[in-house]
């Protein structure tokens, strides 16, 4: 319900500082229970973070890494999110880390969704950090405006875990956490950077239709505080 506005100068100052206040967390997570876990975006955006947070000293073989959202695609794939995170996130001291995928070599999204979701639930919920984006038609994780299954996603009586989506917007099907596994995460960030995302992002504080702007879900709804990161 409540946010916070972080604005830099640059989205390298930006990544700089996600990368610390993440790592803190993480860091804290893992003093307090042993265990940390952390759920992040792909997309364009995240490249610049990623490599910031790779580098920080924490204690990576106790991290749990995985994605809020992935799209129906083997990990080879260019526009595969856990390719991304493998290139930018998974090197030097967080190499360490354990990543849960969330694609799964079947047939189906539905498939996977059921077999990433027996996975997940129990080790890493609900997650210490998670790094949401935002496309300009504001959707957040694979909550895509015109998703099949977008209702039951953003629904808190949905429980925590992976669902499928499909929508015209988002090109392949879709994995996405559903949004109660990730509303009370520890540390819930919204990283958008430059002009465009801006109005978008602004739109959308100033409305309340979920169906339109599945982002508003995040912003009006969740029970951690957003702290957003915004660079021009
Ligand atoms: O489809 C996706 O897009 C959003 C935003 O990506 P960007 O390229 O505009 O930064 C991203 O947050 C999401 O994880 C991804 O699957």
């Amino acid at each position: 319900m409540t946010t916070m506005m972080h604005t830099f100068e640059s989205g390298a100052e930006l990544a700089l500082a996600l990368a610390t206040a993440v790592a803190d967390k993480l860091s804290e997570a893992v003093a307090e229970k042993g265990t940390a876990s952390i759920a992040v975006s792909g997309g364009s955006t995240p490249k610049g973070f990623f490599r910031a947070l790779s580098e920080k000293p924490i204690d990576w073989e106790k991290v749990a890494i995985t994605l809020v959202d992935e799209r129906f695609v083997p990990e080879d794939n260019p526009r595969s999110n856990h390719k991304l995170v493998k290139e930018n996130l998974l090197v030097g001291p967080a190499a360490a880390a354990r990543f849960i995928p969330l694609y799964q070599a079947v047939n189906t999204a539905e498939e996977a969704a059921e077999i990433v979701t027996n996975k997940v639930s129990a080790a890493s919920l609900p997650f210490d950090v998670v790094v949401l984006g935002m496309g300009t038609d504001g959707h957040t994780a694979s909550f895509f405006p015109g998703g099949d299954t977008l209702g039951k996603a953003l629904d808190m009586s949905t429980p925590a875990g992976v669902m499928a989506m499909h929508a015209e917007g988002a090109g392949e099907a879709r994995l996405t956490f559903t949004f109660s596994s990730l509303e009370n995460a520890g540390l819930l960030v919204l990283h958008v950077e430059g002009a465009e995302k801006k109005e978008v992002l602004e739109k959308a504080l100033d409305g309340n239709d979920e169906a339109e702007m599945p982002i508003r879900a995040v912003l009006k709804r969740a029970t951690s505080p957003v702290d957003i990161y915004w660079a021009p």
